[in-house]
């Protein structure tokens, strides 16, 4: 997409500004890159920050997560920015030095399915060089699902590690003294000389994850030394991903215990299920539904205010892992029906709204 200016000052302008430098967080599905994603932007550390969410599923759930970055953030999805999408990726980055007052930095937020090399050879090609220039690749890891990833879900995790310059060791706490060691161990033998910061929800030294620090702690991009035509062998583009998505969305709400049974009770060749819901019991809130490997949470993100509340689910499963019949007959089972019978909370949530008068 080529940079056209009519103004000529602009266009001056435009030449004259360095490069934009962009950070890429990459990692496997659910391992926090979003959780770091949103610390960084809700902290002050004095940076414009873009930012670029691609969600492979066909809603972006990741995008609707994020805080505090109204107009700032584009999304990206129904697709893989390291393959089907890539197109849509350079447009968006280039769109966003076209605007009045574009960021100091750039930060994508890759898919939990895709290839970082492909994402940063992108950003290594010479024609963006003028205008794009690869900050530091970020590698999120699950402390406790790491270690279990095998087959093409192990080679891909390790994937997007191995080209990090920096490891984010996150959800420390749900692994112990020795499986963190193990992991620890694991993650240098990937990625041997990258840093790796171990992490409970993502909280990282913020100056080397903007670029300042990256110079100085002595970063390399080990992607701008890959070898292209070996990593084409070992990762087949285009339509090949080990994953299926599946989506469902709704206008009514949904019972809390009716949607906890389905969610933990999906077949295990569903790793992840991400969401936004609208829930009978509370019903004036968003909340966000998350369910990594077989971990389950809901909690609540903001209001739907003059918004019509809508719930939106996306799941990611293994390659033909998907039953879209049994799954939306299972989901469609989950909208609320106003028994209280079931449901200890939309109980309360009555029982509360009940005026003193009416209960006597
Ligand atoms: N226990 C624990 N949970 C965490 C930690 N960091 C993040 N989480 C939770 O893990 C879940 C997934 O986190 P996300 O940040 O959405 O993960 P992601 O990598 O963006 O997920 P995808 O975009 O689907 O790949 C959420 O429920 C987070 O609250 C942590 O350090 N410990």
């Amino acid at each position: 997409m080529p940079l056209n200016s009519p103004d000529p000052a602009r266009e001056t302008e435009e030449t004259q500004r360095p490069s934009l430098p962009v950070t890429i967080i990459s990692g496997f599905l659910g391992s926090g890159k979003t959780t770091l994603l949103n610390y960084i932007l809700s902290e002050d550390h004095g940076s414009r920050v873009g930012v670029l969410v691609n969600d492979f599923g066909a809603i972006n759930i990741d995008a609707k997560l994020i805080v505090g970055v109204e107009g700032e953030t584009v999304n990206l999805a129904n697709g893989c920015v390291c393959c089907s999408i890539r197109d849509d990726l350079v447009a968006a980055c280039l769109g966003m030095l076209q605007r009045a007052e574009p960021p100091d930095q750039l930060i994508i937020e890759t898919s939990g399915v895709s290839d970082p090399v492909e994402v940063a050879n992108t950003f290594l090609m010479p024609e963006l060089q003028p205008f794009l220039s690869l900050n530091c690749i970020i590698g999120v890891v699950d402390a406790e699902q790491l270690p279990s990833l095998t087959d093409e879900l192990g080679v891909l995790a390790r994937q997007q590690i191995r080209v990090a310059d920096m490891v984010v060791l996150n959800k420390v706490d749900l692994v112990g003294t020795e499986a963190l060691a193990k992991v620890r161990a694991l993650v240098h033998q990937i990625a041997p000389g990258s840093r790796i910061f171990e992490t409970h929800q993502a909280r990282v030294p913020l100056k080397l994850m903007l670029g300042a620090g990256l110079d100085e702690a002595g970063m390399q991009h080990p992607v701008a030394c890959a070898d292209p035509v070996d990593h084409a062998d070992s990762h087949n583009h285009d339509f090949d991903h080990p994953f299926s998505t599946w989506h469902w969305s709704c206008d009514q709400p949904l019972s809390l215990p009716r949607l906890r049974r389905v969610v933990e009770s999906l077949p295990n060749t569903i790793y992840r299920a991400k969401g936004i819901v609208c829930l009978e019991e509370l019903p004036t809130y968003q909340i966000a539904l998350q369910m990594v490997g077989k971990r389950t949470s809901l909690a609540d993100t903001a209001l739907w205010g003059s918004q019509p509340p809508r719930s939106e689910i996306v799941l990611i499963a293994s390659r033909g892992g998907i039953n879209s019949e049994a799954l939306q007959a299972a989901f469609e089972n989950c909208i609320g029906t106003g028994d209280e019978s079931q449901s200890p909370i939309l109980r309360l949530k009555r029982l509360l709204e009940t005026s003193p008068a009416e209960i006597t």
